[in-house]
């Protein structure tokens, strides 16, 4: 065997002799998505029985999914996880679940190209994308390692949604489209709040040390923010009722009932001398 070969084992052991990842967490997200997701709304279900024996047998389906999960996780690189935390999850999915049924109506009574809320649950990235953020927020907050992570970046795969597992999100959210959205880790969203594709609720300052920080904005009730705006920062609170048009961006706190505009000028063609310079030729 030549030298680069000898090398390259000598060193992936040593890696894997001091810590063997669990391959099988590789593949939790999309598996756990499809499990959890089937259980709450049948439309995601490969196949449905609709006896109680067959949903608590699917219910014991998901608790003993996570338990695997966490054992696996807590064996290898998190020793101090809570074993209690699976059975702690299913009792607050009763919530998860009512909390995504009234987002899901949220979604179908503001679009008017929805058909019907069957049709939200089934083709809305939205509606994909925030079922499974509720589901990684809830094992966030109990402290499940890795997954809530693996979760959310799944659905951003899928989507094109990014929200962090952290992120606090009120009753009846919306988002419409989705495609470029990001919501970070201490963003804070009040009820009935309505997001369209590309917004950012991202950080003003992004370094290592601020990570215990809240470095994301604050939505309040009822506020509308369209396609494309960013709003950043941790101190920034937008209040209640108001709107945030397309393209903003806002880096300050605004009052409640605000808009904020972020306007398009319109002149005449050859009216103004640095008409010149917008004439690309690519
Ligand atoms: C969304 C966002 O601001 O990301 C920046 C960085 N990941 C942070 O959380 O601060």
């Amino acid at each position: 065997m030549d030298a680069p070969y000898d090398r390259l084992l000598a060193l992936l052991l040593e890696s894997r002799q001091r810590q063997c990842f669990p391959s099988e967490i590789a593949t939790a997200a999309p598996e756990f998505v499809k499990q959890v997701l089937g259980l709450l709304f049948p439309h995601f279900a490969e196949r449905l029985e609709c006896t109680a024996p067959a949903i608590r047998r699917d219910v014991m389906g998901v608790e003993a999914n996570l338990v695997r999960l966490l054992g696996l996780l807590k064996s290898s690189l998190y020793p101090d996880t809570q074993e209690s935390i699976p059975q702690r999850f299913i009792a607050e999915l009763p919530d998860i679940y009512a909390a995504l049924r009234q987002d899901a109506d949220a979604i179908f009574e503001a679009d008017p190209a929805a058909r019907s809320v069957d049709e939200v649950i089934l083709t809305y990235p939205g509606f994909y994308a925030i079922a499974i953020f509720r589901v990684a927020h809830s094992l966030h907050r109990l402290g499940f390692p890795l997954l809530p992570r693996l979760l959310t970046e799944f659905a951003h795969q899928r989507t094109g949604v990014d929200i962090h597992p952290g992120a606090t999100i009120g009753r009846r959210f919306v988002i419409d489209h989705g495609t470029g959205v990001v919501i970070g880790e201490t963003t804070v969203i009040g009820e009935r709040v309505k997001i369209y594709q590309g917004v950012t609720l991202g950080a003003l300052v992004v370094q290592k040390t601020l990570a215990n920080s809240k470095r994301h904005p604050t939505l309040e009730d009822d506020v509308v923010v369209y396609a494309n705006a960013t709003i950043l920062g941790g101190d920034t609170v937008v209040g209640r009722g108001s709107i945030i048009a397309g393209n903003a961006w806002l880096t300050q706190s605004v009052p409640p009932q605000s808009v904020v505009t972020r306007r398009t000028e319109v002149r005449q063609r050859g009216s103004d001398s640095d008409l010149g310079e917008l004439e690309f030729h690519i």
